[in-house]
């Protein structure tokens, strides 16, 4: 069995994959997460998902199936973690009422035999009207503050949440089902 690399500091990340792989290793890159607003938001997180592996494949000594994920919010414009507490109250301002998209991008690259996929899954959520008042007790929580939209739909941010259209657990950060898939048809890996 090959080493299984999860190229992740994130724990949502960690622990769905832990739930189906054991003795996951974790390998934080360091990479540079940089957003050009001109990009698609699929081209973005698939290029950051890209530079994640890669970047794991080159600094960590230990090989395998290396996982990497990419998450951004989408609506007019991209939107990753928010950088400060003005930037998280606009962006649940601006997405108060309507359908965004969340999109994650995923790179599988095995460093034993350079296979490599990139990938990304889609997923629409409609947001309640969300009021100034409410938007500020959630900021308080500092739930938002490692998440792209300043968002968490697997925790407080669940009473944000109006309708979800497609995979949830692309929202949390790792879409397992398309993974799955492609772990088994490209890597001869299944998740169960
Ligand atoms: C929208 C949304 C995002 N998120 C998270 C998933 C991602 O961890 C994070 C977006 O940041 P990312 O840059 O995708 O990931 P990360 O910095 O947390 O982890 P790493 O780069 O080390 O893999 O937002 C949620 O947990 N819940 C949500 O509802």
């Amino acid at each position: 069995m090959k080493n299984i690399i999860l190229a992740s500091k994130s724990p949502r990340r960690i622990e769905m994959l832990s739930k189906y792989l054991e003795n996951i290793i974790v390998f934080s890159p360091d990479t540079n997460e940089r957003v050009n607003d001109l990009d698609l938001p699929e081209t973005t997180v698939m290029k950051i998902a890209f530079e994640k592996a890669w970047k794991a494949s080159c600094d960590f000594e230990i090989k395998g199936i290396i996982i990497a994920a990419d998450t951004v919010v989408f609506l007019h414009k991209i939107m990753g973690k928010p950088k400060d507490y003005e930037e998280a109250f606009s962006m649940l301002k601006s997405l108060s009422g309507k359908t965004h998209s969340v999109y994650t991008g995923i790179c599988i690259i095995d460093s034993e035999n350079g296979t490599k996929v990139v990938d990304y899954e889609k997923t629409f959520v409609e947001f309640n009207h969300l009021t100034d008042d409410f938007i500020r007790r959630y900021l308080e929580t500092g739930e938002h503050l490692d998440k792209a939209g300043a968002y968490g739909i697997q925790g407080f941010g669940e009473l944000m949440v109006k309708k979800i259209d497609g995979c949830y657990n692309n929202v949390k950060g790792l879409p397992l089902t398309k993974l799955n898939t492609i772990l088994t048809k490209h890597f001869s890996l299944k998740l169960l």
